[in-house]
């Protein structure tokens, strides 16, 4: 008797739980296979074709291969004496799912309203819109699939990675501004607020002013460093937004302004204001930047290009400079944030860099509230007056470009983007003891199918009953994912610890997934062998993440279980909707009769989801 398929889970075994379905056949004889297995018994009333599942006759003798051999050898080694050595398959305790045995093997139809029954015996439902558009759009995004995106969510997912870098690089850059003015000080003391960073930073702040006692060196943030660093009580920022500020009073929300919609003073005033202060290695103007700002990779330049304005530079004193250091991983970032789009404001708590409260204030107002970091930080009259294109109002605070390129070398060849696979440890996706990520991360790949070839004796042989292909989430891999997983979990009466790893499922044309059953090995004559120890996967969702046109294939297709009329089950896909069905029976074996195959697509793409409830 030839094993059929390994089923659906081994590769889940390979990814998530070793010892699950491996290798069974190596130490149990076919013998002890067929006295263990769950006889199928055929629903129709007529007799059986000949073939049911469509199965074809047993191969022929062959002379042994070497993959045969090689197997019997390992036979030998489990198990040398010839005696079995499988334990006694476990029956799935039902008690165990009350939620679950009452929605599948109740006298009592269900009565919620969002399962459509489509077959009885055993009962397969039809759930639509099992997943909202949001759910569907995080899970397109994460796995890259060639889906639309429904809703503008991935919009707001790249505003919220941006405002996470750029709340990151103002923390970075909390430069004392070098004012001249009059300045308020501050009640608060800031040296306290910012202890120095513990190395020193790559981009130290500009020299001190005599006239306002600076800032200790100011904590500098990495990137990658998580959101809810403890940072004491109290407006960090406000000082720097006294001077020509026209509010009455200091607000604790701060607007900040697109950067990328400046045509910013970044070098020049700066230059001026810096050219008049006490020297310092790194902050010595360089003329580069006086004509052109630090390149950004892409997008829109710092400075507006179109009109070159006269532009005459007091030449800088000649020092002997450092040489420029290469870009280092911190620049890189700052580039690539302040070459991001233009998000419209942002607000910051003063004093609380909690990513969570910081995500829950971001405010987008105006993009109008325009403003310079560096103008303000400069009393002195600038050679070259930046003209604004519209008039601003007072510039507040944010020196952020002046740090930046105080810190940055001019003009390196190339910015590349920081990788897209490091984790950020975005605000936005805190909380709950679920794991962060960035939901903007595409890094699943979609692998096909291994198993074992039972006429060739093959491991890990290219899985011929199965041409699509998978990948996973983890377990909660983030907030939207361990919400899908806690919603599929109710359904059942169960909780989320039953839920293995959501695996998304991918068909191109041609592909499909044979006749399998999802919690155990189905053999050619229809029996399945069921796992003998838990975790065993007691039902499944399949979770259409599009639409299939009916002409198109693509169907999941229950081959044994027919309607009165004899006309066998099939689940056309529509997107966000769920096909429910039970792997075991009220006794807790295996139901042989949940038998299933994903109908070859013959054009477009077939994309799905897989979540399956375990014992
Ligand atoms: O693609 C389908 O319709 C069914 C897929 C399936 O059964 C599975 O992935 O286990
Ligand atoms: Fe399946």
């Amino acid at each position: 008797m030839s094993k059929r398929t390994a089923g659906a889970g081994y590769e889940y075994a390979n990814s998530f739980d070793e010892d699950r379905y491996v290798n069974t056949t190596t130490t149990t004889s076919d013998a002890n296979f067929d006295a263990k297995k769950t006889k199928l018994t055929l629903q129709t009333n007529s007799a059986p074709p000949p073939t049911p599942l469509g199965f074809g006759p047993p191969a022929p003798p062959k002379p042994p291969t070497d993959a045969e051999i090689y197997a019997e050898q390992l036979r030998q080694e489990a198990n040398p004496n010839g005696t079995r050595t499988s334990t006694r398959v476990k029956r799935i305790t039902t008690s165990r799912f009350p939620g679950l045995t009452k929605l599948f093997f109740s006298e009592t139809p269900s009565t919620d309203k969002r399962l459509r029954k489509v077959h009885s015996n055993p009962n397969v439902y039809v759930i639509d819109n099992f997943l909202t558009k949001i759910e569907l759009d995080h899970i397109a995004a994460r796995c890259d699939l060639d889906i639309p995106i429904q809703t503008d969510y991935s919009q707001e997912i790249i505003m919220k990675e941006e405002e996470h870098e750029q709340t990151v690089l103002l923390e970075t850059t909390t430069v004392e501004p070098t004012l001249e003015t009059s300045v308020q000080p501050t009640p608060t003391d800031h040296t306290q607020q910012h202890p120095p960073a513990p190395s020193p930073s790559p981009h130290p702040p500009p020299p001190p002013t005599q006239q306002i006692p600076r800032q200790q060196p100011q904590h500098v943030m990495k990137l990658d460093e998580p959101f809810g660093k403890p940072e004491p009580a109290g407006p960090a920022l406000l000082p720097l937004a006294q001077p020509n500020l026209q509010s009455e009073q200091p607000v604790p929300v701060v607007p900040v302004v697109p950067i990328v919609a400046q045509p910013i003073p970044i070098a020049q005033p700066q230059m001026q204001s810096f050219a008049t202060q006490p020297p310092a290695p790194l902050s010595q103007p360089q003329p580069q930047q006086t004509q052109e700002p630090y390149p950004l990779q892409t997008g829109q330049p710092l400075l507006a290009p179109a009109e070159p304005q006269p532009v005459k530079v007091k030449k800088p004193r000649k020092m002997k400079q450092k040489k420029a250091a290469p870009p280092d991983e911190f620049g890189l970032r700052l580039a690539a944030a302040l070459n991001a789009s233009p998000i419209k404001s942002i607000a910051i708590r003063p004093g609380n860099t909690d990513g969570g409260a910081v995500a829950g204030a971001a405010v987008a107002t105006t993009t109008d509230t325009t403003t310079s970091a560096t103008t303000t930080t400069t009393t002195k009259p600038t050679p070259t007056p930046i003209i604004p294109q519209t008039p601003l109002p007072p510039p507040p605070l944010q020196p952020i470009t002046q740090f930046y390129v105080l810190g940055s070398p001019p003009k390196p060849p190339t910015l590349p983007k920081p990788p897209s696979t490091e984790p950020l440890t975005s605000p936005y996706l805190q909380g709950g003891g679920v794991k962060t990520g960035s939901p903007v991360k595409k890094n699943k790949k979609f692998k096909k199918s291994y198993t074992d070839d039972s006429t060739t004796l093959t491991r890990n042989a290219e899985d011929t009953n199965r041409t699509s292909t998978f990948t996973y989430f983890t377990k909660m891999e983030d907030s939207k994912i361990a919400a899908l997983e806690e919603k599929a979990a109710s359904f059942c009466g169960t909780t989320i610890e039953r839920v293995e790893p959501l695996q998304v499922v991918k068909y191109n044309p041609g592909q499909f997934f044979g006749a399998h059953h999802d919690t155990g090995v189905l053999f050619d004559d229809g029996s399945v062998e069921f796992p003998k120890n838990p975790p065993r996967r007691v039902c499944t969702f399949f979770v259409y993440l599009n639409d299939v046109p009916l002409d198109s294939g693509g169907s999941t297709r229950f081959p044994l279980l027919k309607d009165s009329d004899g006309k066998v089950l099939e689940v056309q896909p529509v997107k966000g909707s769920a096909v429910l069905w039970s792997n075991i029976t009220k006794e807790g074996d295996v139901d042989p009769l949940t038998v299933h195959e994903g109908v070859a697509i013959t054009r477009g793409k077939k994309y799905g989801m897989n979540i399956w409830i375990t014992d």
